[in-house]
């Protein structure tokens, strides 16, 4: 994808993945004005994967945006995408019961609310983990808003991989072999 980012609507729609300085990497997706879903590939929770998360998404200034939600396990998350630089910035503020049992994240959240409310009421809350990390954008594609091709499984070793490689997704950003 080789277009500039001027504003709200050329972010919106747009599929990212990065891998954050401390090796984390990440695959988000900006559903639309309201809405994020997103796969973890590697870090300490790789292999969770959410979608349809509420979110606050706005630009700052043309081709800077921010986003940020608080999700059912008490984990809280800001980002800043700077797209046009291949670059973010994301902060990650982790409930202590994440850290101590990060297994009981690792999953499709959608299914498993009520698995996160449970434990978020079970364990502890603080001290937080705060994780604040810069990323290297490794991939952007125009996926359009609400694709729900686009994040619609749960993440396996080779999927960034294979999206970088453009096996992934056909000419109209559907999953190629559903
Ligand atoms: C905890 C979720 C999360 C999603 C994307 C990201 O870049 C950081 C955190």
């Amino acid at each position: 994808m080789t277009k500039t980012f001027k504003t709200l609507d050329d972010f919106l729609g747009t599929h990212f993945i990065y891998t954050y300085d401390n090796g984390w990497e990440y695959e988000w997706y900006a559903k639309n004005d309201h809405t994020v879903d997103y796969r973890i590939h590697g870090g300490m929770v790789a292999g969770r994967w959410v979608t349809d998360q509420e979110a606050n998404i706005v630009m700052l200034v043309p081709g800077i945006y921010k986003v940020a939600w608080t999700e059912p396990t008490g984990t809280d998350v800001a980002l800043d995408f700077v797209p046009n630089e291949g670059k973010l910035n994301g902060t990650i503020f982790f409930p202590k019961w994440v850290q101590d049992h990060p297994e009981i994240t690792v999953t499709y959240q959608n299914e498993h609310i009520d698995v996160m409310e449970a434990a978020r009421e079970k364990y502890a809350t603080y001290p937080k983990l705060v994780v604040p990390e810069f990323a290297k954008i490794t991939y952007m594609g125009d996926a359009g808003q609400n694709n729900e091709d686009v994040i619609s499984e749960a993440p396996y070793p080779s999927l960034p991989d294979d999206i970088r490689a453009g096996k992934y997704f056909d000419a109209n950003y559907k999953r190629i072999n559903k």
